[in-house]
């Protein structure tokens, strides 16, 4: 479980002080898909940086599994819209790329890296460059060098943004099957409300005040059921969120 508990973030914006989080609460269950979602601006990236250990609270504590954090763990993994691949690495050197920085031996992941990139529809890229791929391609090789790393909790940012409609459905699907197999704890954010409805088991909708608020909360526990995206519950609930992101209140 991770809690993030009375905590205060403000950036220095010039000469002023801007508080974006103040007394911010939250509790994410293990196991949960958590997507956040919110105008452009309302600090769902720096909440992110928060869970990830790369920017501290000025005030209060994250726990995870009860820890504070007091830095980067190696359980977590984060994936970004950029993909953060490196252009002179192949696709398996890149995917490997986590195991060797942790000064693991070859013989002990080799295995492990073939199977993730086989799973990841990988194979028959993977002696080609970044340069090469599509940015499906890039983006299933930035998940499974996160995935190499066996990680308990698996925070992105916008990862699906920059492709198109239905290689983003694809991932889409790719994600949940993950989610499902692994029942690992993820956050994801995103601008698409479909999105969040069908990824996410709780959403939370974010408002672009200062502080940040918290301006709804959707439980979904639908998620992943064959067909989910065709019912009408899901259409109710990305109406009801269209409503809170417009400044609306519940039907
Ligand atoms: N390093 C920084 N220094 C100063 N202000 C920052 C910094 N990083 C972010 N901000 C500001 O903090 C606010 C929240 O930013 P953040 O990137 O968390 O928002 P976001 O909801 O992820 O936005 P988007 O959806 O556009 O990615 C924004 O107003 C942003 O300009």
């Amino acid at each position: 479980m991770i809690e993030v508990t009375n905590c205060n973030l403000a950036y220095v914006q010039g000469t002023t002080s801007v508080k974006i989080y103040n007394d911010f609460n939250l509790t994410i269950e293990t196991g949960e898909s958590l997507v956040l979602i919110g105008p452009s601006g309302c600090g769902k990236s720096t909440l992110l940086y928060l869970l990830v250990g790369l920017l501290r609270p000025t005030g209060g504590e994250i726990t995870i599994g009860g820890e504070p954090l007091k830095k980067a763990r190696q359980q977590t993994a984060i994936i970004l819209q950029e993909y953060g691949l490196f252009p002179w690495l192949n696709v398996e050197q890149n995917v490997r790329l986590g195991l060797k920085v942790r000064h693991q031996p070859k013989r002990v992941y080799q295995s492990l890296v073939d199977e993730i990139i086989h799973k990841m529809g990988l194979a028959d890229v993977c002696h080609h460059f970044p340069s090469q791929l599509s940015g499906g391609q890039k983006q299933r090789v930035a998940l499974a060098r996160a995935l190499t790393l066996k990680p308990d909790l698996l925070l992105m940012d916008e990862p699906l943004s920059a492709l198109d409609a239905l290689t983003r459905e694809r991932l889409q699907e790719l994600l949940l099957e993950i989610w499902q197999e692994e029942r690992l704890t993820t956050v994801l954010v995103t601008h698409s409300i479909e999105e969040a409805v069908y990824l996410g088991s709780r959403i939370l909708v974010l408002k672009n005040g200062r502080p940040t608020e918290i301006v709804g909360e959707i439980h979904n526990p639908q998620v992943g059921q064959k067909g989910y995206r065709q019912t009408s519950d899901f259409f109710q609930k990305a109406t009801y969120i269209r409503s809170l992101l417009e400044g609306g209140t519940a039907e």
